[in-house]
């Protein structure tokens, strides 16, 4: 659960940095319908505005990883108002411990070679929570470099 409270100067802070969530599915809440959440979307803020009986679901990374970069984690932030304050709840979906995440195999071919490394749940979790959780870094992490042969 996230808690926001009103800010006196709401320019001058962010509730939440900017991020992609680590896991592969994101089901939010936005409990009491106050603006707050932006995704960025062609280098631009957007605002998500509440819905009632609504959820947010947003792909994390370990699905851009699952779909080897088909399906794009979205970025986002959540800025603060100085009206009210601000609750959301956020339900994390991942892969079970003990698995492994990276690209489905038959989604990797010559032609579209493997770009994220397979790392075991845990791992892509500490190494998730140890990247700083800035923007959409983590991916860069795991993204293989492959070499272009001309
Ligand atoms: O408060 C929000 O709407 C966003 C929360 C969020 O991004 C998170 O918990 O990962
Ligand atoms: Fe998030």
């Amino acid at each position: 659960m996230n808690y926001y409270p009103p800010c006196p100067q709401p320019d001058q802070v962010i509730g939440l940095n900017p991020h992609s969530d680590g896991s592969a599915l994101t089901i939010l809440l936005q409990l009491n319908e106050m603006d707050g959440l932006q995704i960025k979307k062609d280098g631009m803020w957007i605002p998500i505005r509440p819905l009632s009986d609504a959820f947010v679901v947003n792909v994390g990374d370990m699905l851009e990883v699952q779909t080897n970069g088909i399906y794009r984690s979205i970025e986002h932030r959540a800025t603060v108002n100085s009206e009210k304050e601000r609750i959301s709840v956020a339900a994390f979906h991942s892969p079970h411990m003990g698995r492994y995440i990276g690209p489905t195999p038959s989604l990797v071919t010559p032609r579209s070679p493997a770009l994220f490394k397979t790392v075991a749940t845990s791992d892509f979790l500490k190494g998730y929570l140890a990247s700083k959780i800035k923007g959409k870094s983590y991916l860069d992490v795991l993204r293989i470099k492959n070499e272009i042969h001309e």
